[in-house]
C-alpha cells in the first residue's frame, strides 16, 4: 500500500497556508474520504454534498444540492460522474479556478468550456492504473473461464461437474490485444507476463516508447481485432473512441475472442455487443464499465450466460481510493496556491 501512496507527493510537500480559509472547496458527493478532506480542510472552507450518486434517488438529491452548494466556490473536487455542464460553471461565478477530478477519465468534464473561461482541471491517473489492471485481469478469467455460468451453478446447487463441461479458454498462449497502452495498459501487461501470454499487440494513436521493454507489437485496430484472443478497452472516452466497438468492429474480431472494458461504457455499442454475444460472432465478454451505470437489473446484457459484469470497481481499493483523494486533494492546494498541478489535464 505504502507505494501506491508515494506515487504522490506526501502532505508535507504541499505548500501551506498563505491562503485564506475564506476560500470554498466543493466536494461534490459524501463519498470522498477523510484522507482528501483532512487535507482540504487545512487550507480551506470545504462545502460537502451529503449526497452519494449511485442510488437513482441520490443521483437527483446530489445533482439538485451542488446546483445550491456551487455559487462561489474557488474548486471543486469532483466525485460524481454528472457531467460539469455550462450552466453548472455559469451558477458557479467567476471565481472558480480549477476543477479536480477524483478520477483517471473526465469525459463527464466540458474541457472545452473550462478551457474557453480559464478554469484548471486535474484528474488522477497513474495512482489507479495498478488497481484498475487489476480488475483487467480478474475480467479476463471471469470472462474466460465462464465465472457468470459457474456462479449460477453454485447458487443453484446444479453443478454440471463433467469432464467436458462449462469449459472455458487459456491465457497462457493466448495474444491480448491492448486497445490504449497507457498507464492502466502497461500495468496489465506487465501483469501478465506470468500468464505466460504467447503475444501482445497494442494500438493506439502511436507507437509507445515503453512497448518494446514489454515485447508488445504495435498495429492499427483492424490487425489487433483479427489477431486477438483477447481484446481489452483501456482508451478513454471520446468523440473518437464512442462506440470504437460496434457490429462492423466486433464482425473483425475472431471467434474465440473475449472483449474485456475497463474504460467507459460507451466505448461499446452494448445492442451490437449483445448481438454479438447471443450470436456467438464471440466467445464473451468482461466488462468493468456499462451505460448507464447501475446496469437495470432487467437489461438485456444481463440474461447472456457469456458475459461477466462487475459494477465499475476497477479503482477500489482502499489504498488506490486513498491515494486518489489524496492527489484530487493536492492538486487543488497547488491550483488555489498558483502552483503548477500535479496531474494536469488543462493548465
Ligand atoms: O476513471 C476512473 O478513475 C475510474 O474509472 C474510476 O472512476
Amino acid at each position: 500500500m505504502a507505494s501506491v501512496f508515494n506515487t504522490a507527493l506526501s502532505v508535507e510537500d504541499v505548500p501551506n497556508t498563505n491562503m485564506t480559509k475564506s476560500l470554498k472547496v466543493l466536494v461534490s458527493s459524501n463519498d470522498y474520504l477523510d484522507s482528501g478532506i483532512k487535507i482540504l480542510e487545512e487550507h480551506f472552507t470545504v462545502i460537502k454534498s451529503r449526497y452519494q450518486n449511485f442510488s437513482e434517488e441520490g443521483l437527483t438529491k446530489n445533482k439538485d444540492e451542488l446546483f445550491d452548494l456551487i455559487p462561489g466556490c474557488s474548486a471543486l473536487v469532483w466525485v460524481s460522474h454528472h457531467p460539469i455542464t455550462k450552466e453548472l460553471l455559469d451558477r458557479a461565478g467567476p471565481q472558480l479556478k480549477v476543477v479536480s477530478t477524483a478520477s483517471a477519465g473526465y469525459n463527464h468534464c466540458n474541457v472545452p468550456e473550462l478551457k474557453k473561461r480559464g478554469i484548471k482541471l486535474a484528474n488522477t491517473p497513474g495512482v489507479l492504473s495498478a488497481a484498475v489492471a487489476e480488475v483487467a485481469i480478474a475480467l479476463m478469467l471471469g470472462a474466460a473461464r465462464r465465472f457468470t455460468e459457474n456462479l449460477d451453478q453454485v447458487h443453484s446447487g446444479e453443478w454440471e461437474i463433467g469432464f467436458d463441461k462449462v469449459l472455458g479458454q487459456d491465457i497462457q498462449g493466448s495474444t491480448v490485444g491492448i486497445v490504449g497502452l497507457g498507464g492502466i495498459g502497461q500495468a496489465t501487461v506487465k501483469r501478465l507476463r506470468g500468464f505466460y501470454v504467447e503475444k501482445f499487440l497494442y494500438t493506439g494513436h502511436r507507437e509507445k516508447p515503453e512497448a518494446k521493454e514489454l515485447g508488445a507489437e504495435f498495429v492499427d485496430l483492424d490487425t489487433l481485432l483479427a489477431h486477438s484472443d483477447f481484446v481489452v478497452l483501456a482508451v478513454p472516452l471520446t468523440d473518437e473512441t464512442k462506440h470504437m466497438i460496434n457490429k462492423t468492429t466486433l464482425a473483425k474480431m475472431k471467434k474465440n475472442a473475449i472483449l474485456i472494458n475497463v474504460g467507459r461504457g460507451d466505448l461499446v455499442n452494448q445492442d451490437d455487443l449483445y448481438d454479438a454475444l447471443k450470436n456467438r460472432d464471440i466467445y464473451s465478454a468482461g466488462l468493468d464499465v456499462t451505460t448507464p451505470e447501475p446496469l437495470p437489473k432487467d437489461h438485456k446484457l444481463l440474461t447472456l450466460p457469456n458475459i461477466f459484469i462487475l459494477p465499475h470497481i476497477g479503482s477500489a481499493t482502499i489504498g488506490t481510493r486513498n491515494a486518489m483523494a489524496v492527489l484530487a486533494a493536492k492538486n487543488v492546494v497547488n491550483a488555489l496556491n498558483g502552483k503548477p498541478l500535479i496531474t494536469p489535464v488543462l493548465e
